[in-house]
């Protein structure tokens, strides 16, 4: 059985529901007009260790969803080593923008080694990435595009989607100033890991640290590797509207993790638990060991094993 729900907004979402008693799918669409809500306001305590990463996305994904008329798409970069959070933050921004999050149809999310892995398949990938962001922008004007592995990525693909992120009124009848476009790597993770270090050995407060002490670096780190915004000219163009820097996580985010990811099972959050877990993994770098190696990644499959 279907129902359609037509609204004025030309962005739907196919829902299908279980109806228990009569034992079928009833099916619906929903109305889903990209900007369902904007309530980033928790994400400080959902993201734990990145006082930058949450000030800059909470201000600039709420102020961009609140602009009906923005001048260009959003485009943030997020950057850092492994298990910070990048992933975590685009899933977070995704939940709070689409009522499906991450499974909404207008979030889509290329991932380097998976989506563009042949290199002699490089003319066909750059005619699908064209045509797919035109496609989904036409349909739904808040989509957003996930890029996952930039560093990865053949620079030739990136520079396919640069008429997208800038600030033309229309490309071939399609306006893309009201998409959000997301890259996440791992360049500039060292440098980003020396500077919070730095803090940690002159004793001042990751707290203290400030985009500007890492976003020109960023940028530069994101332009000189191989891969990605190598010699692209994007950074040069100004479309990046911020390189946001992902900081090293400490023992006490890891701790956090646990806690809450043990909620977010259903399983009672136990510190003793939390501090087992985050005191076996590997900190780095020599002699320090102030930073976890895989930041939060592996925890979850070692929830279960010390419990
Ligand atoms: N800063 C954080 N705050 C809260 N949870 C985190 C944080 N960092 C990581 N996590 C947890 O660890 C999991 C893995 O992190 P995530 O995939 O976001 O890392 P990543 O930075 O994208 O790593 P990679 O560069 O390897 O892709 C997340 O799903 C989340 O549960």
């Amino acid at each position: 059985r279907r129902s359609l729900t037509v609204t004025s907004s030309n962005c739907v979402e196919f829902v299908q529901t279980t109806t228990f008693f009569i034992n079928i799918n009833s099916f619906k669409f929903l109305n889903e007009p990209c900007h369902i809500r904007t309530n980033l306001d928790d994400l400080e305590n959902k993201l734990f260790g990145q006082h930058i990463a949450a000030d800059v996305i909470l201000k600039t994904v709420a102020g961009f969803m609140s602009n009906n008329n923005p001048q260009k798409p959003l485009v943030l970069s997020l950057h850092g080593r492994t298990g910070t959070g990048k992933n975590f933050a685009a899933r977070l921004m995704a939940e709070n923008i689409y009522s499906q999050g991450m499974a909404s149809k207008f979030v889509h999310v290329f991932a380097a080694q998976h989506h563009f892995s042949h290199q002699s398949k490089i003319e066909t990938y750059k005619a699908q990435l064209r045509q797919q962001i035109k496609y989904n922008v036409s349909n739904c004007e808040r989509s957003m595009f996930i890029f996952d592995q930039m560093d990865q990525m053949d620079p030739s693909l990136i520079d396919t989607i640069k008429p997208y992120l800038d600030n033309y009124n229309n490309l071939d009848g399609v306006s893309y100033r009201k998409a959000i476009f997301i890259f996440l790597s791992n360049t500039g993770g060292t440098n980003i890991t020396q500077t919070t270090l730095d803090f940690w050995n002159n004793g001042r407060d990751r707290k203290e640290i400030k985009l500007q002490d890492l976003e020109l670096s960023l940028s530069l780190s994101a332009i000189n590797k191989k891969g990605g915004f190598w010699h692209s000219d994007l950074i040069d163009k100004h479309l990046v509207d911020f390189f946001i820097p992902f900081l090293p996580l400490e023992y006490s985010h890891v701790v956090q993790c646990v806690l809450a990811e043990m909620k977010a099972r259903g399983l009672q959050p136990d510190v003793n638990v939390a501090d087992k877990v985050a005191k076996e993994l590997v900190y780095s770098p020599k002699p320090e060991r102030i930073f976890s190696s895989p930041g939060c990644k592996t925890i979850v499959n070692r929830i279960y094993f010390y419990i």
